[in-house]
């Protein structure tokens, strides 16, 4: 294991096929595929970045700095209800790539994000409203 802070072993090799296979299933699902596709132009460019994010969210790589949250919130299409079926693609994905420990590891992460994220959308005031000061 590289970096002694990382959350468990894997090698970025195993992040770019988990991604590049999660993404190639994430557009031809029939719920998630138009919401990408409305946002995503550049797919080599999207996967790198998440495939850096990962690398910074497992290995502790400061290779991403972005800020998700904001992103998912600001794509007024992504709602509550995609994370469950974002989660379960991943889930089919980590477990056709990925050693039993390694896949159960990464999928409590993912699960663990995805439910911090899908918190702050469903905090998301709904657009056009008036902020409420107090
Ligand atoms: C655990 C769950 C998820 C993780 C870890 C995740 C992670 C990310 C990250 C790191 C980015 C790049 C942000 C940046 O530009 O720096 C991103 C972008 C994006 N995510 Fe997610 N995501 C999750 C769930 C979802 C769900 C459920 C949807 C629903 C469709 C979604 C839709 C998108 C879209 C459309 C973008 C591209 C936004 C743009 O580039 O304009 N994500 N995601």
């Amino acid at each position: 294991m590289t970096n002694p802070l990382a959350q468990f072993d894997v090698s970025r090799d195993e992040i770019a096929r988990v991604v590049a296979r999660f993404y190639a299933r994430v557009r031809r699902d029939p719920v998630l595929g138009p919401v990408f596709a409305a946002h995503v132009r550049d797919w080599p460019a999207h996967e790198e970045k998440i495939a850096r994010f990962w690398a910074n969210a497992i290995l502790r790589e400061r290779v991403y700095d972005g800020n998700p949250m904001q992103v998912h919130k600001a794509a007024q299409d992504v709602q509550p209800e995609h994370f469950a079926v974002w989660l379960d693609l991943f889930d089919e994905v980590l477990a056709e790539e990925l050693n039993e420990e390694t896949a159960r590891r990464w999928s409590a992460l993912a699960h663990r994000i995805g439910r911090g994220f899908k918190v702050g959308l469903e905090m998301r005031a709904p657009p056009g409203s008036v902020p409420k000061l107090r």
